[in-house]
């Protein structure tokens, strides 16, 4: 398939699609561990954390030797809403719930970068904020022009939309920042954060997660059209190539007539 993203599709989200994507992730930890001694990835919400949690903690996703060094790992927002940590809103707030909190003892934990909640009331000033934040991590801006992430993970929603880029959107144009504000999500909550589309483009690998059928028609669209290729899901495909990965299940795959690979080689 050359230099085009890879579209993997799983006829079960358990038994198939979690111990692919563990295995996808254990190679892309070791990576990094190679390249600098540390895992950054950068994580969305939505459905993607109950699906990563299924990869990264449920024993029957792989075997015993293949380890998550959790210690090593650096965790950051793709995107946030802004509202407090402990609000039913917060992306942290569900990754906390769905798999960090459950990372058993012996395996380390995870350095999280959440945002600054003080800030709620001032998307940019949270942008600006997690941008520095960013920058402490990666080295200054005057060095790095992008940040790394080893790997990225990300949802897509029914429009296409991914991080908290949306169809159309201005943001999508912003080509300086490394992290945007956005103050009219057209999915609720208004309010939020974003990685900017090149941080996403320059990742070192980046995976959508997308199951059921709910995501069928987008996913088409997304492979299939010109218009989908110009929606931000589309975008990241097009604009890193092979280093995405799709991580779908069968009903979301159903009638995408992009070649789909069936295991992580
Ligand atoms: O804050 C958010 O809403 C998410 O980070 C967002 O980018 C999500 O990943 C997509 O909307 C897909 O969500 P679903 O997987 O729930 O459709």
């Amino acid at each position: 398939m050359g230099k085009q993203p890879n579209l993997y599709s799983f006829e079960n989200v358990d038994t198939q699609l979690a111990p692919n994507l563990r295995k996808y992730i254990l190679e892309r930890q070791s990576e990094a561990f190679d390249r600098h001694g540390v895992f950054r990835i950068a994580t969305s919400g939505g459905s993607l954390p109950k699906t990563l949690a299924k990869a990264l903690l449920d024993p029957a996703s792989g075997s015993s030797q293949d380890k998550f060094e959790f210690g090593r790992w650096e965790v950051f927002y793709a995107d946030e809403r802004c509202v407090p940590l402990d609000h039913d809103d917060s992306n942290h707030k569900l990754v906390k719930a769905e798999w960090i909190d459950k990372i058993p003892a012996e395996l380390g934990q995870p350095k999280v970068f959440t945002i600054n909640e003080k800030l709620i009331d001032d998307p940019q000033e949270m942008a600006d904020e997690y941008e520095k934040t960013l920058v402490s991590v990666f080295a200054s801006r005057d060095s790095v022009k992008l940040p790394l992430f080893d790997l990225i993970l990300l949802g897509c929603g029914p429009d296409g939309h991914t991080c908290s880029l949306f169809p159309e959107h201005p943001l999508l144009r912003e080509t300086d920042a490394w992290v945007l504000s956005i103050k009219d999500s057209p999915k609720p909550p208004p309010g939020r954060i974003t990685l900017s589309l090149p941080v996403v483009l320059h990742g070192a690998n980046i995976a959508f997660v997308a199951t059921g059928g709910g995501k069928k028609e987008i996913l088409k669209q997304i492979f299939e059209t010109e218009a989908g290729a110009k929606l931000p899901c589309g975008l990241v495909n097009n604009g890193a190539g092979e280093r995405v990965s799709w991580f779908c299940d069968t009903a979301a795959t159903e009638g995408v007539g992009y070649p789909r690979r069936s295991s992580v080689i």
